[in-house]
């Protein structure tokens, strides 16, 4: 039984009316215990509605959504909270308490995490994030840098522990340092409690360093499913989507084009060896 089962869901907002808008179409999926999965589209393709089903906030007006085999519709929302998790865009925008200690134990009160173990949910959630309890419990959330209330905002959902951590673009509008550092605290978070994960962005990029298998949205529609290697060689899927190639894509487009035998090569390593292969060299690796 897949821990998230989607079966023919469609959604529509504004039903019934002259704004009426069908986000989402026909779409199931299965996601295992455990699996690191990654949702592509551009924007406006249903990414947010997607999670937003997954999460329980809203529900689907044809098709059912199991999450460890009990309809959605069945499940108390507090009970769903400790199930999914998720963290919306730009989610420091909904920063509210005076305290960064305050802030992280919202979650796991309202979850009903018992008061005598809060300060050590809140110590070990802001640790792994990369944030010091000490420094700043006491401070407010709002003074802290970009990089660090995004990391705030992803710990105060690593607090109520969910099984499942949905992040709907984690890293935008980041800089370098702050897109690596967040990539790197959610993928070791993650392998150290076996969690399952669910990425949403429009950049493939940054979706294949933390995932594997990557499902790809174009107006509601899933027209993708499968590991990112094979979107990597099967990049017209990508431009069906209007997404923007990723440069090591674009470079394979080229080849291909100009007739290099690379198909079935996957990293950058794979597809300099088939070029050196192709041109009579040695291999870089072996020699
Ligand atoms: N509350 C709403 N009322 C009406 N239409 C909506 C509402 N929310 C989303 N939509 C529409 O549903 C479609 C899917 O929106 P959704 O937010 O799921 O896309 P998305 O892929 O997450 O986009 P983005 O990357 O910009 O966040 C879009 O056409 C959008 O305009």
């Amino acid at each position: 039984m897949a821990l998230i089962s989607l079966k023919g869901v469609y959604y529509t907002y504004l039903k019934d009316t002259p704004l009426e808008k069908e986000a989402l179409t026909n779409v199931s999926l299965d996601i295992e215990q455990g699996e690191r999965i990654g949702i592509l589209g551009k924007t406006g393709s249903g990414k947010s509605t997607l999670i937003q089903l997954i999460g329980g906030l809203i529900y689907p007006v044809v098709g059912e959504i199991y999450i460890k085999g009990k309809e959605i519709k069945k499940w108390n929302s507090k009970e769903l909270c400790k199930v999914v998790g998720i963290v919306f865009q730009y989610p420091e925008y909904q920063f509210f308490a005076e305290t960064v200690f305050e802030e992280v134990a919202f979650g796991p009160r309202n979850v009903g995490v018992p008061e005598e173990k809060i300060e050590d949910c809140v110590r070990g959630a802001l640790e792994s994030v990369g944030l010091s309890y000490d420094e700043l419990k006491d401070r407010s959330p709002f003074h802290l840098s970009g990089g660090e209330k995004r990391r705030l905002a992803i710990a105060s959902i690593l607090a109520m522990d969910p099984e499942v951590l949905i992040l709907d673009e984690p890293t935008a509008n980041l800089d370098p340092k702050g897109k690596f550092q967040i990539m790197n605290y959610i993928d070791k978070w993650i392998s150290k409690n076996n969690k399952t994960l669910i990425v949403v962005s429009h950049d493939l990029d940054e979706i294949v360093r933390l995932v594997r298998r990557v499902i790809v949205l174009k107006a509601g529609s899933l027209v993708f499913e499968g590991l990112s290697e094979k979107l990597f060689m099967n990049y017209k899927k990508l431009e069906e989507a209007d997404l923007d190639l990723p440069e090591i894509i674009k470079i394979v487009k080229i080849l291909q084009e100009k007739g290099y035998p690379i198909e079935g090569a996957f990293t950058v390593q794979e597809i300099v060896e088939r070029i050196l292969a192709y041109k009579g060299y040695k291999s870089l690796w072996k020699c």
